[in-house]
């Protein structure tokens, strides 16, 4: 490589009592796109952060396009053309799409706001990089795919070229997924280097031109890209072999129905039939918009239910809130866990503790038993291998991936009946997913019921004893997991929609 656009020598960063990052080094060459994987809390977030400016390092030098970058703040950098699009959107909801572009760098004509101009080029850029989203709508109406692209689009009309895009794919549908890759090829070939974070080894292998794993803040780079696979990055990541979990071999009783849904309705729910096995894991599948995500918030009263009856153990629920739904024993892992449920200023045993107040951990007279809550948090800490220094850590010194973590415990220590898991391991490792998913399986083992949701079908076909499949509001088909395949899951699936739309 002649002159690279990045240089990253011996970066290493201390933050209190943890070393984050040791002498790492980093060459990216205009048009690169680079990947970096490695487990919760091995530093990735803390590299990229400091080549953007977000904080200094401790040591080493961050060198781009020739400029030193020691002396420049973010906004400096920005001008340079590093720009970073972080794990949890960075849009404004609340405004247009052409002011989302602009980015409060708004032109002015006469001295009043050029809104003519604004709209009109957002319109160009827009069809330039094939996203057909109208200039004036609000963003909080795009889908996720168009929001994203939006985070990118954003960027490249300020001039960037280095973009670090920080787990883009999660929660995306494989499809979403390959327009999103498309979308960053099409920059790459004019260009535009990445920096691209990711737990999935597939997506890695299919987009980098080069990798670099980091374990506990050592980054050790992937010297033979051609020929590397999933498994070898994945010992790579974990520092040995990963073992699948997969759900147990005898299936829960038919007759012995945890939870008996009749008649459900709600917003994008219609008329839902369901019974739901003791200790059985239910596997969701349903594109977007097809009730299956809608179905799980109903049922935990996070969206109005308008009619129908839910009975657990016989006994009818109440579901007027999520808060309710909880008391009744029924929890929900939210996809969107950032936006709903990191209190960042609480340490982590009080952000584990938090929704057993109604419930598990009172006492008589009301009063909390915060030595059990303890260690509860400790059991989880240990369990889940959330990397904290003690379980009174600030949540905001966390990891984002470990911040997951907690917010997984949280739901588990209020000890429901039924679990709804929501894409449960997003953001999350390799390894702790496996862990996550065990400890899933074993809670099922002594009862709970959990239903699972995610479009990773790889990991719902290790999980599942059943598949359903939402359409159009709908339970469209019911299916036991008798070693079914991805193509005849998504097979059942397609023709699904197909039947609906016959
Ligand atoms: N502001 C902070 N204060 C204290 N420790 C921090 C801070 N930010 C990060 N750390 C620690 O630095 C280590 C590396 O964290 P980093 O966020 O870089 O991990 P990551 O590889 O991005 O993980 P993830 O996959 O979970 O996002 C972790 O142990 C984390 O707890």
């Amino acid at each position: 490589m002649s002159q690279p656009l990045l240089r990253v020598t011996n970066v290493s960063k201390i933050f209190g009592a943890t070393r984050a990052l040791s002498g790492a080094n980093l060459d990216i060459a205009a048009g690169e796109i680079h990947s970096l994987l490695g487990r919760n809390g091995a530093g990735k977030s803390t590299l990229v952060n400091i080549i953007a400016g977000v904080y200094p390092q401790t040591e080493g030098d961050v060198v781009f396009d020739g400029h030193d970058l020691r002396k420049l703040d973010i906004f400096a950098r920005q001008k340079l053309g590093i720009r970073l699009v972080p794990q949890h959107e960075n849009s404004f909801p609340d405004l247009t799409v052409a002011e989302n572009i602009f980015a409060g760098d708004l032109p002015k004509k006469n001295g009043l706001v050029d809104w003519s101009t604004i709209n009109e080029v957002a319109a160009q850029e827009l069809a330039a990089y094939g996203v057909d989203a109208d200039p004036r709508g609000m963003v909080r109406d795009l889908s996720s795919i168009d929001a994203r692209k939006l985070n990118i689009i954003r960027s490249m009309h300020s001039g960037a070229r280095l973009i670090i895009l920080d787990e883009p794919t999660t929660a995306l549908t494989t499809r979403e997924r390959e327009e999103l890759f498309a979308f960053v090829r099409d920059l790459k070939a004019m260009g535009t280097a990445f920096i691209f974070i990711s737990h999935y080894l597939g997506e890695v292998l299919d987009l980098s031109d080069s990798i670099s794993v980091l374990r506990d803040g050592l980054m050790y780079p992937v010297e033979d890209r051609a020929s590397a696979t999933q498994e070898h990055l994945g010992e790579l990541v974990a520092g040995g072999q990963v073992e699948l979990t997969r759900r147990r071999a005898e299936r829960p009783d038919p007759s012995d129905v945890l939870v008996q849904i009749r008649g459900l309705r709600s917003a994008g729910v219609e008329d839902v039939d369901l019974g739901i096995r003791r200790g059985e894991v239910l596997g969701i599948i349903g594109f977007p918009g097809s009730g299956a995500r809608e179905f799980c918030r109903a049922l935990f009263g996070a969206d109005r239910v308008t009619s129908g009856t839910v009975h657990l153990e016989g006994r009818l629920v109440r579901l007027s809130s999520p808060r309710q739904a909880l008391r009744e024993g029924i929890a929900y892992i939210s996809f969107d866990r950032h936006r709903e449920g990191i209190m960042p200023l609480m340490d982590v045993n009080e952000n584990i503790g938090i929704s057993s107040h109604a419930g598990a951990l009172r006492r008589a007279w009301g009063f909390l038993d915060l030595k059990r809550q303890r260690q509860r948090s400790q059991q989880y800490r240990d369990e889940l291998k959330i990397k904290c220094n003690t379980i009174f850590d600030p949540m905001d010194s966390l990891s984002g991936g470990n911040q997951q973590k907690v917010l997984v415990s949280r739901l588990l220590s209020t000890q429901p009946s039924l679990l709804i898991l929501d894409e449960p391991t997003v953001g999350i490792d390799i390894l702790s997913r496996e862990e996550i998913i065990s400890k899933v399986l074993e809670l099922t083992r002594t009862g709970m019921s959990a239903l699972y949701l995610t479009n990773d079908y790889e990991e719902l076909l290790r999980v599942a004893d059943r598949l359903v499949f939402f359409d159009e509001g709908r339970v469209a088909s019911v299916v036991d997991n008798d070693d079914l395949t991805i193509e005849q899951l998504t097979q059942i699936r397609d023709s699904n929609k197909e039947a609906a739309s016959a």
